[in-house]
Formats: C-alpha cells, sequence, structure tokens
C-alpha cells in the first residue's frame, strides 16, 4: 500500500495542508479538482520530488525519503505532467532510459530490456517511430513515450499526472484501458484527470481536490456528484442518463 499522512506543503501563497491518502494495489484512484488545486503539488510530494514539511509517505511500509532514487523508481512509476527535453534520444532509447534503475552504474540495457521497450512502443502505436529522434515527435505521442517510459520497471505503482492531456481520444482511452489492465493485474495506480466522466468510467475512487486540500474521497457515484462538482469548479453541471450511464454535461448557453 502506498499511505500518505498529514501531508504540509507551501510555496508561500499556495499551500496542501493536511493531506491523507491510501493506495491499494489493484485500485485506480483519479485525483481530479480545478486548475491551481494542488493535483500536482502532491504528486510531487507522494513520489518524494517535494519534501512535506510535516507528515509521511509510506511505501509498502518503507518511508518514500528513505528510498534510494533507484529503489523508489522500481517501486513507483512516475509521469510528470511537463517534460523538458534535454537530449534527442531516439524514441527507442529514451524508452530504455526507464530502464535505468535495473541497469546500476556502469549496466547497458540487455536484450530482454530492449525487447520489453519495442513492446511498449508497439503497444502505444509508435514502433515506427524507435529510431527517430523522439524530440521529433507530436506533443501526444511524447506523452505516450513518457508512460511507455515509467512501464519499463514494471512498477508496483504508477503515479500518472493528466496522462490524456494532448491525447486524442482513441489514444486517451488506450491509456486509461492500459492503466485499469495494469491496475487489475495488481499494480496501484493515482492518476489525475480533467475529465469527471472518465474518471467516472474508469477510477475505483475519486479524489476531489481543492485549495489543497482533499474536499471529497469516495466512489465514483458519490464523487461525481452535480452539486459538489458545480460548486467545486464553479460552473453549472448537469447528470444525465445516456445509454443507461450517468454523464455530467455543462450547462451553459451556447
Ligand atoms: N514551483 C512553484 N512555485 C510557486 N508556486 C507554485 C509552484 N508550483 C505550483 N505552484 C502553485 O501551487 C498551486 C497548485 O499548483 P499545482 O500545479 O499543484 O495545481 P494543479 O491542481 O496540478 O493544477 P493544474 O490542474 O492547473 O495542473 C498553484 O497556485 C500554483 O501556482
Amino acid at each position: 500500500m502506498l499511505r500518505a499522512e498529514g501531508l504540509y506543503f507551501s510555496y508561500g501563497d499556495f499551500t496542501v495542508e493536511n493531506v491523507s491518502l491510501t493506495l491499494d494495489k489493484g485500485e485506480l484512484v483519479a485525483i481530479i479538482g480545478p486548475n491551481g488545486a494542488g493535483k500536482s503539488t502532491l504528486l510531487k510530494l507522494l513520489f518524494g520530488l517535494l519534501k512535506s514539511e510535516r507528515g509521511k509517505v509510506e511505501v509498502d511500509g518503507k518511508n518514500i525519503a528513505e528510498l534510494s532514487p533507484s529503489e523508489k523508481a522500481k517501486l513507483i512509476g512516475f509521469v510528470p505532467q511537463n517534460h523538458v527535453p534535454t537530449f534527442p534520444f531516439k524514441a527507442l532509447d529514451f524508452v530504455l532510459l526507464g530502464a535505468t534503475p535495473e541497469l546500476g552504474p556502469f549496466g547497458a540495457p540487455s536484450k530482454k530490456h530492449r525487447e520489453k521497450a519495442m513492446e511498449l512502443l508497439r503497444l502505444f502505436g509508435l514502433e515506427k517511430y524507435a529510431e527517430k529522434p523522439y524530440t521529433s515527435l507530436s506533443g501526444g505521442q511524447i506523452r505516450l513515450l513518457l508512460i511507455a517510459r515509467a512501464l519499463m520497471t514494471s512498477p508496483r505503482y504508477l503515479l500518472l499526472d493528466e496522462p490524456t492531456s494532448n491525447l486524442d481520444l482513441k489514444n486517451s482511452l488506450l491509456v486509461l484501458q492500459t492503466v485499469k489492465r495494469l491496475t487489475k493485474e495488481g499494480v496501484g495506480s493515482l492518476v489525475v484527470l480533467h475529465d469527471p466522466n472518465l474518471a467516472g468510467l474508469f477510477a475505483d475512487r475519486v479524489l476531489l481536490m481543492k485549495g489543497g486540500r482533499i474536499i471529497a474521497n469516495g466512489k465514483p457515484e458519490e464523487v461525481i456528484d452535480e452539486r459538489l462538482l458545480s460548486e467545486a469548479y464553479g460552473v453549472e453541471l448537469k447528470l444525465i442518463e445516456c445509454a443507461g450511464e450517468r454523464v455530467l454535461r455543462p450547462r451553459v448557453e451556447v
């Protein structure tokens, strides 16, 4: 289990305050909430990129602050919201970078690693770009590469910050179906999403953040609630029945 207790972090004019959560293996939890709610900050605290001033984060009973970078990377696949390209690696080599925690200081990727990286490229329909500089790929394709890179070590937990941003509808669904499949195989997945309908469709549990706090935490049908979300987002939303499913629609003049 990944467990956070009483996290606190302040940038000065914004504070994540008293945040506690659990993420079980085999559970897909979506974090939703308006821009600036603190979702990315929370993910960085959970991965130990930001240090919580209070409380602690434990992964399978180990304090995240005490894990070495490679121990942490083997346990948790983290995909940040933003990626700043540094070097024009070939797409295949970029995905292979995800195997670094398994290689040791002077190790080189094995044939098995290369096969796995190719398999991940194929999964996301990117095999034809394997030898191309990844920096020449589109924003959505780079997002898929980042997810593929995070899957190289077959981590036990996934922390994905807006994995569907830049992605078209088909690739958004491909990514979420892949995460769902991995979750069913036993991975614990925490995914920041902007679309409450996708959160409701895929997640076992939904956390709603606002103002640096978790203001709701429950089953999708409890959190994807028109009054709760209308208030949280400051727009009028309506839940409608559509082909036997509940879909959230904005009520706006167009
Ligand atoms: N490095 C930083 N320095 C100062 N303030 C920051 C920094 N990063 C984020 N913030 C502030 O913290 C608040 C929360 O930001 P965060 O990125 O965690 O929100 P978010 O919920 O992920 O937003 P979005 O949905 O827009 O990605 C924002 O007000 C933001 O301006």
